[in-house]
């Protein structure tokens, strides 16, 4: 493989380390089956190379990558391997299976790590780059070499480590950030040193491999970028040790969206993004943020008021991305406490409702008060709020301020006020439980003889802080009327309703005056 241009734009190959890097995260591990599934779609999307496993790690990873390689069409399929000959060897056995195969193979560069983790000196570790390089490139034709912990290694010792593993042949060189310490300007300038001084920087590709400890995982792979390398290590939901990787999802779309400022190319197609990432999300049970770039829930949604006018006007006023070219179906205008007059109005034609300005005046500041009452206002609710006003509009009697006295104690005392042809009226009432109270109230103020025939309340959609729809059945003088109530408190829905089938009562006795019922 070789970077190629294309028309102006140069092409970056995606190397998707989800199934290695991002299962390195404590609580990630995936099954067998699950990693088939996400290395399928990375292969349908066009990601360039897999990087499926880790095969010396276990039994399981050798059969992952094994099965994978298998199951690949178009991917590259490489595997980890430590600069060791029985890592090498054990991965050069597991990519075998794959049509274009690679083995990864890496080891520290930087003083801490030497020191540390390795207890070896910059020229013992030189003497094991070519060793394992060599041995590598004698099992397989596509080998990447990557120096752990790049960004705090010496740039002049860094450039030997590089020149002797081109030497020895790898086609791949991989300067990763092992812990996400690197700001922007100076990853790109290391590529851009080390491409320069390098001999034989050209026969290499080189690779940026980013973690996300100090949210710098995206920039700084588009840094390296800049800086000459070609290959982005990324994976899907930016999944990864510790703050994670660089997100691929973001890489793909920034790179396409801002092409004037990235001439870059990649062959991903982003269309599944989204399944990728819910893919992803589930084998891992690790759920994305809602605020996530590109893939998280809210991507694509507005709940602003400010906003969804916006969008209802040119989508582009506050999306720079179409959902639909990362496989989300469409834009979703929530609505909310931060919803306005233009959304609600859109949401209402949607849901089949069309009020008059003053309904819709008043279904407007019913639904202000209820979302500010309710985390999630549904499409039920604005049609249980909408019903409720449609059946009210035009009724002279109406339900003002509700309180009510309940509990273990008893009795049940209601406190009710009413607007009766646009004089107010305030009552209280005691009952046998906080609903019959509530009704007793109403007949205080609007004395009639009518019978309660039936009382039902139902939650509109899930939750403690849910709509109650309450249906109240009067009957009076052998005349039967329904009336519904909606609201999240179930007494003040109770009274809306019980008022309701009164005023529909009243107005089938022909007097439109409540007041006026009596009993069959
Ligand atoms: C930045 C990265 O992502 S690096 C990849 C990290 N991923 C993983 O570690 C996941 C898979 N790992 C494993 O399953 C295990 O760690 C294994 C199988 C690789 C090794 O297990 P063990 O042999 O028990 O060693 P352990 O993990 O405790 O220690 C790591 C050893 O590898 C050595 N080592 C670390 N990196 C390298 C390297 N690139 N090349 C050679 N040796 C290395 C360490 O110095 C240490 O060696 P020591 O035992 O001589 O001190
Ligand atoms: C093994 C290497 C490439 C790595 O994951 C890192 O340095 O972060
Ligand atoms: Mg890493």
């Amino acid at each position: 493989m070789t970077a190629s241009q294309t028309a102006d734009k140069d092409q970056v190959f995606i190397f998707d380390t989800t199934l290695r890097d991002g299962e390195q995260s404590p609580g990630a591990s995936m099954t067998l089956d699950e990693k088939l599934q996400i290395a399928d779609i990375l292969d349908e999307m066009g990601v360039d190379i897999i990087e499926a496993g880790f095969p010396i790690a276990s039994n399981g990873d050798f059969e992952a990558v094994s099965e994978i390689a298998k199951q690949a069409k178009t991917s590259v399929i490489a595997g980890l391997a430590r600069a060791i000959h029985a890592d090498i060897d054990r991965c050069a056995e597991a990519v075998k299976h794959a049509e274009k195969g690679r083995i990864h193979t890496f080891v520290s560069t930087s003083p801490i790590h030497l020191q540390f983790q390795m207890n070896k000196t910059e020229e013992q570790v030189l003497d094991i780059i070519t060793d394992t390089v060599t041995r590598a490139r004698n099992l397989i034709g596509d080998v990447e070499w990557s120096a752990m912990d790049a960004t705090r290694t010496p740039i002049d010792y860094l450039c030997r480590c590089v020149e002797a593993a081109i030497k020895c042949g790898a086609t791949t060189i991989n300067l990763p950030d092992t812990v996400g310490y690197a700001t922007p300007d100076e990853y790109k300038k290391m590529f851009a040193d080390i491409i320069e001084r390098v001999p034989n920087s050209d026969k290499a590709i080189f690779s940026v491999h980013c973690h996300d400890d100090l949210g710098l995982a995206v920039a700084n792979s588009l840094a390296g970028v800049a800086g000459g390398a070609r290959q982005i290590e990324c994976t899907i939901n930016g999944l990864g040790e510790r703050a994670g990787n660089a997100a691929l999802e973001a890489i793909v779309m920034a790179i396409r969206t801002r092409s004037d400022a990235l001439p870059y190319a990649s062959n991903v197609d982003p269309k599944f993004l989204t399944r990728a990432s819910k893919l992803v999300a589930g084998a891992s049970g690790f759920a994305v943020q809602h605020n996530k770039a590109i893939v998280g829930k809210n991507a694509f949604a507005h709940e602003s008021g400010i906003h969804q006018d916006g969008m209802l006007k040119n989508a582009e006023t506050y999306e720079i991305m179409r959902p639909e070219d990362v496989g989300v179906k469409a834009t979703s205008l929530v609505m909310g406490k931060h919803s306005g007059r233009h959304a609600f109005k859109d949401k209402l034609k949607e849901l089949g409702y069309e009020l008059g300005d003053n309904a819709l005046q008043d279904a407007f500041r019913r639904f202000k008060d209820l979302a500010d009452r309710k985390k999630h206002v549904y499409d039920e609710d604005i049609e249980a709020l909408v019903e409720d006003e449609i059946s009210i509009a035009g009724e002279n009697t109406k339900v003002i301020a509700l309180t009510v006295i309940a509990g273990t104690g008893g009795p049940q005392k209601a406190i009710l006020t009413m607007d009766i042809d646009g004089r107010h009226e305030t009552r209280e009432a005691t009952g046998d439980g906080p609903v019959d109270a509530t009704f007793n109230a109403i007949k205080a103020i609007v004395p009639h003889e009518a019978t309660l025939q039936l009382y039902q309340v139902h939650a509109v959609t899930e939750g403690t802080d849910a709509q109650a729809e309450v249906s109240v059945r009067l009957e009076a003088d052998g005349r039967i009327a329904t009336g519904k109530g909606a609201d999240t408190d179930t007494l003040v829905a109770s009274a809306r309703a019980y008022v309701s089938a009164m005023n529909k009562l009243a107005m089938r006795q022909q007097t439109g005056n409540p007041g006026a019922l009596k009993a069959s």
